[in-house]
């Protein structure tokens, strides 16, 4: 008899998503999963996976009769800008009278009235209003994920922001995984002066280094913020500096940040809307995951989305993430954006399922720790109020959770009715 902490009997669907490596294009139709199954926790790692049956053999201090449930490793969101100041709903009425995104940020609005915001904010309320939000993510599924600075553009904070996420990735049950995205837009006192501000956002990484604030650096490839060549440079500074790389890449404007990844080897290249054909060959040929946000293309009102079939024909590692923040995709709800992938990128539920864990974990270099169920492994886990995994993306706009488990203890419940 082997004594356990955690006992999940009676699985319907064990999603395992047992992979050596990210899942590139038509390996995307592959789900790793077990009928009936039986999964045992102990010391915050998966002790055990196996058939209905098995739990005989266990003794654990606590067991979850899982009611022919689904069950998954915790979601990964890799692409998040979850720690900022104030909120943009000002903006939705730009929105409607149809005035483009690119517009709102000449005009001095979108991220730059975030920035704002964010440079007002003290540390405290910025950990206090990420806590809010990272709080929601996790009753949303989310066990790893990715979080941005950007909101700051200048080194004082840059640096707040990512102290702050550091203090919440010691603080919070969601593993965070920090990217210094300083190259997010021209701040107002260096409008004439962007290469001025490059140079002194690169200044930053001997700092960002030696603190440990980040792992990733990234820049916003876009008219009218940084051109591709702009990008080039900066990114192979810090390339030289030891960081990986990300870029926001083709999200409005078709400029070649798709390209340019690939070139670099970046470990992902974001958004993608307007990734050319050659681009997404380059993807194949360099392993750069392609990390897909429809969240946001929904939200700008857009009609044309990332060709997410193209690129896994191709060979392409397809990721998918909420692009959480306050401007271009509001929302931690990355269940969502599970159903946006299904109906606009065309995604299969098999698809969509490898590209919200194993390919996201990989996409932020988590791929060894986060994003599938493996004996060894710590055990993040979801159990859902579904039958299977094809109901996600089709039963949209709700929180299917019912119970998250994160390192082997349960971390968030779904709220029950509170008896009148
Ligand atoms: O608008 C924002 O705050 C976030 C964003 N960065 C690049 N695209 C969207
Ligand atoms: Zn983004």
């Amino acid at each position: 008899m082997q004594h356990v902490d955690l006992l999940l009997t009676n699985i319907g669907q064990l999603l395992t998503m047992e992979s050596t490596g990210p899942k590139a294009g038509k390996e995307m139709q592959q789900l790793e999963m077990i009928e009936d199954a039986v999964l045992a926790i102990a010391n915050g790692k998966v002790a055990f996976i196996g058939e209905k049956g098995s739990e005989q053999h266990f003794k654990a201090k606590k067991t979850i009769d899982c009611q022919s449930k689904l069950v998954t490793p915790g979601l990964v969101d890799p692409h998040t800008h979850v720690v900022f100041g104030g909120s943009r709903e000002h903006e939705m009425a730009l929105k409607q009278q149809g005035v483009p995104y690119l517009d709102i940020l000449k005009q001095g609005g979108g991220i730059l009235s975030t920035v704002e915001k964010t440079r007002e904010a003290s540390e405290d309320q910025l950990v206090e209003k990420a806590r809010f939000h990272l709080d929601r993510m996790l009753s949303y599924g989310v066990t790893t994920a990715e979080v941005k600075s950007g909101y700051g553009l200048n080194g004082e904070t840059e640096l707040k922001q990512l102290r702050v996420a550091k203090k919440l990735r010691e603080s919070h049950p969601i593993d965070l995984v920090s990217t210094f995205l300083g190259a997010h837009a021209i701040p107002k006192e260096h409008k004439e002066t962007p290469q001025v501000f490059l140079e002194e956002m690169l200044t930053l990484l001997d700092q960002i280094k030696e603190e440990q604030l980040a792992e990733f650096v990234d820049i916003f490839t876009e008219t009218g913020v940084f051109t591709v060549e702009q990008s080039r440079s900066y990114l192979s500074a810090a390339q030289a500096k030891g960081f990986g790389l990300k870029i926001h890449a083709d999200e409005i404007d078709p400029l070649g940040g798709t390209e340019l990844a690939a070139d670099l080897k970046a470990i992902s290249a974001d958004h993608l809307v307007g990734a050319s054909d050659e681009g997404i060959k380059k993807l194949a040929q360099s392993g750069t995951i392609a990390v897909l946000l429809p969240g946001t293309t929904f939200y700008l009102g857009k009609d044309t989305f990332a060709r997410a079939r193209k690129m896994m024909e191709e060979g392409v590692t397809v990721a998918l993430a909420t692009d959480f923040n306050p401007g271009s995709c509001p929302t931690e709800n990355i269940q969502l954006i599970m159903t946006f992938a299904a109906l606009k990128l065309k995604m299969t539920p098999e698809e969509i399922w490898n590209a919200m864990t194993v390919n996201a974990a990989f996409a932020i270099g988590r791929g060894e720790k986060a994003g599938q169920l493996v004996v060894g492994r710590g055990a993040d886990v979801v159990i859902w109020d579904a039958p299977n995994y094809m109901y996600l993306p089709y039963h949209y706009g709700v929180n299917h959770v019912n119970t998250v488990i994160k390192n082997g203890c349960v971390v968030s419940k779904r709220r029950d009715i509170i008896e009148a």
